[in-house]
């Protein structure tokens, strides 16, 4: 597990010159986009404050997304708003919803129109370096919703992207919670597959020294439970059982971890915080953008797999074979050799076209063709009105009746 809570003078330069690497041969800057995720009452909030009080004091103001559409007082001002897109409690009132319902329907509503805010948010990635993202305060609504994993696959397709996960710190100190806590950091590294920062929050208040110690070393955690849990003969309990082997599971996620204590209060740790997201954001540029170019790839190449086959579908239904589709368009064969299909030549599109199947016929012939048309039309017309002894309708002062009384014949017909 890495914690870079003391900045090293390259991490530190890295700050100062933030994200802005420029690309070979280009002058297009790659913001780093930050996702902040966390419990209810984690601190999400202050610590996006912070995030932009920071930047702001180092004059890189960053481009600030608001995705909870629940919340009531924001002590920054967001770029783009959930709110001003979406009123979750008229979307409550609607549907007919609670709140969670309307938070996450809401979300739902707005992702449908992500594509134009990324790309607001793409034309505004050349001047900022950092893009902050807060997330709605019922955690799993965002990580545990197919909108929010549709919002984070497309930026982070588009843009460097890490999640900074905020913890609460003084209420993590129990190994119990502690564990809950990491399950759950798993759990949405799994569902982002994202370079991952973990942010012990309010450091004021509580150091996060034992959180990191826990995760560095299985045998504290186990002294910490052994402390925590014994049952009344001094034997440990079950739950402290299945603890102490989620530890061991756990090992290989805390080795690939950043950690950082922070306090959002303060502005304790801020350095500490920014050189892991420059961390993250060199992991993401060599281990994530490669296998998301990967999964974007295969995605693209089933879809048009997809198209290849419903086409070929089509083409079966109409009983034409890929082969014959080309040549046969023009030729005016019949069954499976007929694009157009079943139909006799008069009556397909393509005996407008000659005896070589490229040039149209002159202007004369399509007029004798449309006439011809017209009459063959008029003769069915009255041969059909003729058989059914329907008269015609009176209309524009023409005759009721044609030439032959009105039974089979043709008449003149308005316009
Ligand atoms: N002491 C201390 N308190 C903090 C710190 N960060 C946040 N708080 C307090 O924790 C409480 C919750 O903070 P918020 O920022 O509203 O938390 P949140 O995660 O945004 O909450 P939701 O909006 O419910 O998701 C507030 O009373 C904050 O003042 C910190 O670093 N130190």
């Amino acid at each position: 597990m890495t914690e870079p809570t003391q900045p090293t003078p390259a991490a530190s330069q890295a700050e100062s010159s933030t994200a802005t690497q420029t690309e070979a041969g280009g002058s297009k800057k790659q913001p780093v986009v930050i996702i902040c995720i966390g419990m209810a009452g984690s601190g999400k909030t202050t610590f996006m404050q912070r995030l932009n009080s920071h930047l702001h004091s180092r004059n890189t103001p960053p481009y600030i997304l608001n995705l909870d559409p629940a919340v009531s007082h924001m002590p920054y001002s967001a770029n783009i708003d959930i709110r001003d897109t979406v009123d979750y409690k008229e979307v409550m009132k609607q549907y007919n919803l609670g709140p969670n319902g309307g938070i996450l329907t809401a979300l739902n509503l707005f992702t449908t129109k992500f594509d134009q805010v990324l790309g607001y948010v793409e034309k505004r990635a050349e001047d900022v370096d950092y893009i902050l993202v807060d997330t709605p305060g019922q955690i799993e609504i965002f990580t545990w919703s197919a909108s929010g994993a549709i919002i984070t696959d497309a930026i982070a397709s588009s843009l460097p992207t890490v999640v900074a996960y905020v913890v609460d710190t003084p209420r993590t100190t129990a190994p119990a919670t502690f564990m809950s806590n990491m399950l759950y950091a798993c759990s949405i590294l799994y569902k982002t597959r994202l370079p991952f920062i973990i942010v012990f929050n309010k450091t004021d208040i509580q150091p996060h020294d034992f959180a990191i110690d826990w995760m560095k070393d299985f045998e504290a955690y186990q002294a910490a439970l052994n402390d925590s849990g014994r049952n009344e003969h001094g034997e440990t309990s079950y739950m402290n059982s299945l603890m102490s082997s989620m530890c061991l599971v756990l090992e290989e996620f805390y080795n690939n971890l950043r950690a950082v204590g922070v306090s959002a209060m303060t502005g304790e740790g801020m350095r500490g915080f920014f050189d892991a997201v420059e961390e993250a954001r060199k992991e993401y540029e060599s281990d994530y953008k490669p296998e998301l170019d990967r999964l974007a790839s295969e995605r693209a190449a089933k879809t048009e797999a997809d198209k290849k086959a419903q086409l070929e579908r089509l083409m079966k239904d109409m009983n034409v074979s890929d082969s014959s589709a080309g040549s046969s368009r023009r030729r005016g064969g019949a069954g499976g050799d007929n694009p157009f299909g079943p139909y006799p030549v008069n009556e397909r599109e393509d005996r407008y076209y000659d005896e070589e199947g490229d040039e149209e016929v002159d202007e004369e012939e399509q007029d004798a063709i449309r006439r011809q048309e017209e009459e063959e039309e008029e003769a069915a017309h009255a041969e059909e009105l003729g058989a059914l002894d329907v008269d015609e309708p009176e209309i524009g002062g023409m005759p009721r009746s044609g030439p032959n009384g009105g039974r089979g014949a043709a008449w003149p017909r308005p316009v």
